[in-house]
């Protein structure tokens, strides 16, 4: 028997960072998924060990389950309780993260395969499975690879613990049921503590309900969008850690106090509106061209106070020069400072134009694609192995 889960990334409309600091922020799910395949070992002799492969990095991870156990078995809760890794734990855990001599230009997805290991114990309790790892997602790039990796591998070991009951004769992919989904984004969120330090949550709660949300202080409302919204992302490539640029922009909030709140009680104001805009509906006064100026004008306004938070960049600037003048609005999403920059095409844009745009930003060495946003959130398939 293999199980698989699958999660997707995030774009993050408005609110990032002061959603850290209990501002409300928005965020839609992205069609690029991140997919945990887990199976038990078929030879015998394989019954001692837990594997990681995370396919398309070509790196391969094992431990021999008993070096687990007794490294992190004192720490572990109830399965029904997520609880967070305690700094004892951590410790031990970065011992067994180093024991893999993960090469230094990989180092960064040491806090990933660390969360793994969190999860791992957590939730499978020291069974011995082989796990595979596979991502449409750019890394660490804003898109919200980590939240997509916690949620997925998450919802794989749940499902085959038997904590999370979806019909295993049914066929491709299945939703959880609403008490399932909310035990998997709070074992999500844990991983993504051990990632990203001191997360909010919208990443790993977007990534496991899909659509769009409202969340503000670790509660979420499902958005409906009553107007189409196509968003082209562009990601620049250069490359930025979401815990590093998170701890910055709290470092300046101890500076600045009164400053900085007024700037995340203006982000606050401004997802508030962003989500009302969104779901007013198509006979309320608004004709859409209206409506997509205002989002473009509150998209704007959030850029401004990103970049009084400190977390733009030369990269980002690029793209909202390049993209101005064709006379569009862009803004980063995400953690910032490199990543990825959204950029609001209206309904009535010409397909020239955006052929133009996209021409322009990747001869700068960009990459550009349309996302497909607001869709499903996690899912999982069962598969019998022949
Ligand atoms: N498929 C994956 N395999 C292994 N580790 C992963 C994977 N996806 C994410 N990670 C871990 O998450 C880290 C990137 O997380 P980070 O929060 O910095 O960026 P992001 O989630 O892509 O962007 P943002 O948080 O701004 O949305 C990687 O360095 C790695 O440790
Ligand atoms: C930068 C941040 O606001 C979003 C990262 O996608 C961090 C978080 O909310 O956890
Ligand atoms: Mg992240």
């Amino acid at each position: 028997m293999e199980v698989k889960a699958r999660a997707p990334g995030k774009i993050i409309l408005a609110g990032e960072h002061a959603v850290v600091h209990g501002s409300t922020a928005v965020a839609a799910s992205v069609n690029l998924y991140t997919t945990a395949s887990v199976r038990l070992p078929c030879s015998s002799d394989k019954d001692d060990i837990v594997k990681l492969q995370l396919k398309d990095l070509a790196l391969e991870f094992a431990w021999p389950v008993s070096r687990i156990k007794e490294a992190l078995g004192g720490f572990v809760g109830p399965i029904s309780t997520p609880t967070s890794c305690p700094a004892e734990c951590l410790k031990a855990i970065a011992s067994l993260v180093e024991y893999q001599n993960i090469p230094e230009a990989k180092i960064k997805l040491a806090s990933g395969v660390s969360a793994f290991l969190w999860l791992y114990s957590s939730i499978l309790r020291f069974v011995p499975v082989d796990v595979a790892i596979t991502s449409e997602l750019p890394l660490g790039s804003g898109l919200g690879s980590s939240a997509a990796f916690c949620v997925a591998i998450s919802a794989a070991l749940l499902a085959l613990s038997g904590s999370v009951n979806v019909d295993q004769e049914q066929c491709g992919w299945m939703v959880c049921k609403e008490d399932e989904l909310v035990l998997l984004n709070k074992w999500a969120f844990e991983g993504e503590k051990i990632i990203h330090g001191k997360p909010s949550g919208i990443d790993n709660t977007v990534s496991t309900y899909g659509s769009m949300i409202k969340f503000r202080s670790g509660s979420l409302d499902l958005i409906k969008s009553n107007m189409p919204l196509e968003m082209l992302v562009t990601n620049t490539k250069v490359g930025r850690n979401t815990k590093a640029l998170v701890a910055g922009v709290s470092e300046r909030a101890i500076r600045h106090p009164d400053a900085m709140s007024s700037v995340f009680n203006a982000v606050d104001s401004i997802s508030k509106e962003l989500s009302i805009l969104l779901q007013s509906s198509a006979h309320d006064d608004m004709s859409l061209t209206q409506k997509e100026e205002q989002l473009a004008e509150l998209m704007e306004m959030n850029q401004g106070l990103l970049q009084c938070m400190g977390i733009s960049h030369g990269s980002i600037e690029t793209v909202l020069q390049t993209t101005s003048k064709y006379g569009l609005v862009s803004k980063l999403t995400g953690a910032g400072a490199g990543g990825c920059v959204l950029t609001l095409l209206p309904n009535l844009l010409s397909g020239t134009i955006v052929d133009e745009v996209i021409a322009e930003l990747e001869s700068c060495g960009f990459e550009c694609f349309i996302a497909g946003i607001g869709g499903k959130g996690a899912e999982i398939s069962f598969h019998d192995l022949v």
